[in-house]
């Protein structure tokens, strides 16, 4: 994809919570991470519960503030943007949720809640009525048109996703945040919500920051993925399921899983995946710096080369 234009990057990225009694417990979720996404492109990001993926999807769709630095969508700074500034911006980066009834007012009928981003952002006066608006949500996420009169409540869980689907695009975004969202859902409809998406994301040219768990899922759909470990993207590029260079990346594709790293503690001396690697050797009690590698980048001193 060289060559097209990025929707967001981020640059230098960190994310210290403080938690606790006086907020002595920190927690480095996120550490010093670059990342790049371009029009229309699908990315996952995957790791390990706790690798800090969704609080890294937040930073970039400002939902939550970095400690650390910049983002820029479409190559402009966003990061100080506040309240009505960012207003513009919130219409385009949109998120479909991990748990749908998130995205919905109980109270409210479906109508309603696909519709309000409409009314927060004053677009009430769309071209060829509200009304309209509606149904075509409702036909292009494949859902029937009588299911606007309905309660949350009184849709299966694949069909509240495909209403959430609906209302993040409502207003158009050019990038949606997708925070696992088919891991609540039975595996007999989880095929046909991301088939949903990829369409849509194909027709509309929308660029998709996709999280997941699942490695084999994400190498299917994603045109790169970022293999996030311990706050860190360890390693990124395409074809990882196949030739994966990091030791981690190696050992989440066999099917391993992975001691939770102390992440009351900065990973900026030594590399991040030290304590648990087996090709470790003495420099890497140093932090190795991201580098291409193979069309990869990646943060290791030792990466298995293919060729
Ligand atoms: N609001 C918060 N306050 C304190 N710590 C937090 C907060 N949100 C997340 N964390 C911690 O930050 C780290 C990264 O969390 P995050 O949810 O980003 O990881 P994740 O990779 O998305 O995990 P999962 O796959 O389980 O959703 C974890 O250790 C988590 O406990």
């Amino acid at each position: 994809m060289s060559g097209v234009s990025s929707i967001i990057t981020g640059t230098g990225l960190g994310k210290i919570y403080q938690s606790g009694f006086f907020s002595h417990q920190k927690t480095f979720a996120v550490q010093d991470v670059d990342i790049e996404i371009k029009a229309g492109e699908t990315y996952a990001l995957v790791g390990e519960s706790g690798s800090g993926k969704t609080t890294l999807g937040k930073i970039l769709l400002k939902l939550i503030s970095p400690t650390t630095g910049r983002i820029f969508y479409h190559n402009e700074d966003i990061t100080d943007l506040q309240g009505p500034e960012l207003i513009p911006i919130r219409r385009k980066m949109q998120i479909i949720p991990q748990h749908p009834e998130d995205a919905f007012n109980p109270r409210w009928r479906l109508s309603r809640s696909i519709m309000e981003p409409f009314l927060i952002h004053g677009q009430a006066q769309e071209k060829g009525g509200l009304k309209n608006v509606l149904l075509e949500l409702l036909a292009e996420t494949g859902l029937n048109p009588d299911y606007a009169e309905r309660y949350p409540h009184q849709l299966s869980g694949g069909e509240l996703q495909r209403a959430a689907i609906a209302r993040a695009l409502a207003l158009k975004p050019d990038f949606i945040l997708c925070d696992e969202p088919t891991s609540m859902l039975d595996v007999s409809v989880q095929a046909a919500i991301i088939q949903l998406l990829l369409s849509l994301q194909k027709r509309s040219t929308i660029s998709l920051l996709f999280i997941t768990h699942d490695l084999k899922l994400a190498d299917h759909i994603a045109d790169r993925v970022g293999v996030m470990y311990n706050g860190h993207i360890i390693e990124e590029g395409s074809g990882i399921l196949k030739s994966p260079m990091h030791p981690y990346s190696q050992s989440i594709v066999r099917g391993h899983k992975h001691q939770r790293p102390d992440q009351s503690i900065p990973s900026h001396e030594s590399c991040p995946f030290v304590l648990q690697c087996p090709n470790k050797t003495e420099k890497c009690q140093t932090i190795p710096s991201v580098t291409d590698c193979s069309g990869r980048k990646i943060r290791c001193h030792h990466p298995f080369k293919y060729d």
